[in-house]
């Protein structure tokens, strides 16, 4: 067994007859930050909901903290927090009313973590979850995982419904919280910008594989965007190490790991007609749209 707290090994998931991937396998070491980014409809939820135990894939296992997950001892899961989509249960509850009923449950019960998020709500401490806004309820879904306490955290669009300010103060509070006390966090978000801040590694999830598993640092490090001028009337590249090339009257782009000496290699011998090579470092949000392309 490897030193990974999650580690996914050949996960394959239909629904009915429908493929969403084969053979997806990897893993997350103690103390990492991972993003799952994927367009609408790879599977990041259905990744989620396997790892979660609530759905069994067709094929593959899932560990967390060493145990298959489909027989995963309770305590082990107490050690687990897990978001799904911003959901609480007991919305008839008012925010400290919920604080209790929750803190029996776990050990390593924090109500100062709790308190501290609940804090910088504007809501008075009696109005029920129910009375509460989309995003004041993820935040107080966020404020109970905090509290329990646990070595990992599983967000599943954890952003959802947070207005930008509360989504930089919970960014920043969880990247402090999770370096400062060494936990391990696997998470999905729409919002790039949000994750570029907040993660250490990315996997990118194309349809029915993974595109690519990196440390953030590392993918911007060698990602490139290159734009050049199309001459005349010719094809565009084709190449697997050359992602999503378009061209718009005559501005073409793409995206490509590959140094521009290798870039040009290609584009020669392939008769692409091009002039003005240039390329340039791109943010995560660029990237990925560059990599998984623009539907
Ligand atoms: N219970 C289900 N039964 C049948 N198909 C499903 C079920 N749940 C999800 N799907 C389909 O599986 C695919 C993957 O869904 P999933 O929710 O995992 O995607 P996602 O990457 O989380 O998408 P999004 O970014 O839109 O949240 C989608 O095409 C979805 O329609």
């Amino acid at each position: 067994m490897t030193d990974n707290i999650i580690e996914c090994r050949s996960l394959t998931h239909y629904y009915g007859k429908r493929l969403i991937y084969e053979n997806l396998s990897f893993g997350v070491p103690r103390g990492r930050i991972l993003g799952l980014l994927g367009k609408n409809g790879t599977g990041k939820t259905t990744t989620i909901n396997i790892l979660s135990g609530y759905l069994k894939p067709r094929s593959g296992a899932c560990y967390i903290f060493g145990e298959n997950i489909q027989e995963m001892d309770p305590r082990t899961r107490q050690n687990i927090g897990l978001l799904i989509e911003g959901h609480i249960q007991y919305t008839f509850m008012s925010i400290a009313q919920i604080e209790k009923f929750y803190a029996p449950f776990y050990p390593r019960w924090n109500r100062a973590a709790y308190y501290e998020l609940m804090d910088k709500l504007h809501v008075a401490p009696g109005q029920r979850i129910s009375r509460m806004s989309c995003g004041q309820r993820s935040q107080v879904a966020l404020g109970l995982i905090l509290a329990q306490n646990p070595d990992l955290l599983v967000l599943d669009d954890f952003s959802l419904g947070l207005d930008p300010g509360y989504r930089r103060l919970f960014i920043e509070y969880l990247r402090e919280y999770a370096k400062a006390e060494n936990k391990t966090v696997f998470l999905t978000s729409h919002i790039i910008q949000d994750m570029e801040r907040l993660i250490d590694d990315c996997i990118m999830l194309d349809y029915g594989r993974i595109l690519l598993q990196k440390p953030v640092g590392e993918l911007l490090d060698t990602v490139r965007q290159y734009t050049f001028t199309m001459t005349a009337e010719g094809p565009l590249p084709e190449d697997e190490r050359i992602y999503h090339p378009s061209a718009i009257r005559n501005s073409g782009e793409f995206f490509s790991f590959l140094p521009e000496e290798e870039v040009r290699r290609i584009l020669d011998a392939q008769k692409v007609p091009y002039a003005g090579l240039e390329s340039r470092r791109v943010g995560l949000e660029d990237a990925f749209i560059g990599l998984t392309g623009k539907y």
